[in-house]
């Protein structure tokens, strides 16, 4: 039966979706990828695409952009549609000294200014971390890759406005790339006793603006984390 924000049947999904912030993206990602491809949902413009890869069920659907929009999302999927696992393909500015675009951030976590996770426990700071499961299979496939890292990133609430002095501490404390979805998708998956991994392209750093990629580059860059995404969805 359909969702608010999905208008979909049971089945319709596979267990497992590529989830990216942009539809443009997630419309690539499915023509690239999937056999046999039908467009299950597109409320909103937000596509949703079910097909097989190699044999084995794949979804691909958009997010949107912040924690907000992802979060409708994914909980429509992991309660109404079956869904066990989503594994986040997005981009993130690089925080990392040296990181250069088109690197990429296997997120073990997520730190956050948002309160999407604020209510999950009261009295706790919740942590926001990736499924092992997930993030293994991920690890595994990357190898020693020397542009692939895996550590945690911070998920802002706003994209504009960072701070200085906040995004260098951030930077101190080991965090490797800022983006805006992961923390959020970390909990619900806690939640609802499912599975989830945000696997992120560095898009820009936020110290060195020659690294920034176009908006073209930002739809079209992310081989190197679709292979490891469908990688982790498909183990
Ligand atoms: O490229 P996506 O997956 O949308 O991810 C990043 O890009 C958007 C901001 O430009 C935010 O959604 C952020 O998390
Ligand atoms: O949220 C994001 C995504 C990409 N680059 C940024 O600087 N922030």
């Amino acid at each position: 039966m359909a969702t608010p924000h999905i208008s979909a049947e049971p089945g319709d999904f596979a267990p497992a979706v590529l989830m990216p912030g942009d539809p443009k993206r997630a419309a690539r990602m499915a023509d690239q990828l999937l056999d046999d491809v039908r467009l299950v949902s597109d409320v909103r413009g937000i596509g949703a695409y079910t097909g097989t890869h190699q044999g084995k069920p794949l979804s691909v659907m958009a997010s949107g952009m912040g924690q907000p929009s992802l979060s409708i999302y994914a909980t429509e999927l992991f309660t109404q549609f079956g869904v066990e696992r989503i594994i986040r393909v997005g981009t993130a500015g690089g925080l990392a000294e040296g990181a250069k675009a088109g690197d990429v951030v296997i997120a073990i976590g997520a730190h956050t200014d948002s309160a999407m996770n604020q209510h999950m426990c009261p009295g706790i700071n919740f942590s926001a971390t990736a499924s092992w499961s997930l993030l293994s299979a991920a690890a595994a496939f990357a190898g020693n890759d020397p542009r692939v890292k895996v550590g945690p990133v911070v998920s802002r609430d706003a994209f504009y406005g960072n701070e200085p002095e906040q995004v260098k501490l951030l930077a101190e404390l080991g965090t490797l790339g800022v983006e805006m979805e992961a923390a959020a998708l970390y909990g619900l998956a806690a939640k609802h006793h499912k599975e989830a991994l945000a696997v992120l392209t560095i898009s820009d750093h936020l110290f060195d603006p020659s690294q920034d990629m176009s908006p073209e580059e930002r739809e079209t860059n992310f081989q190197k984390s679709l292979g490891i995404a469908v990688a982790a969805a498909l183990s």
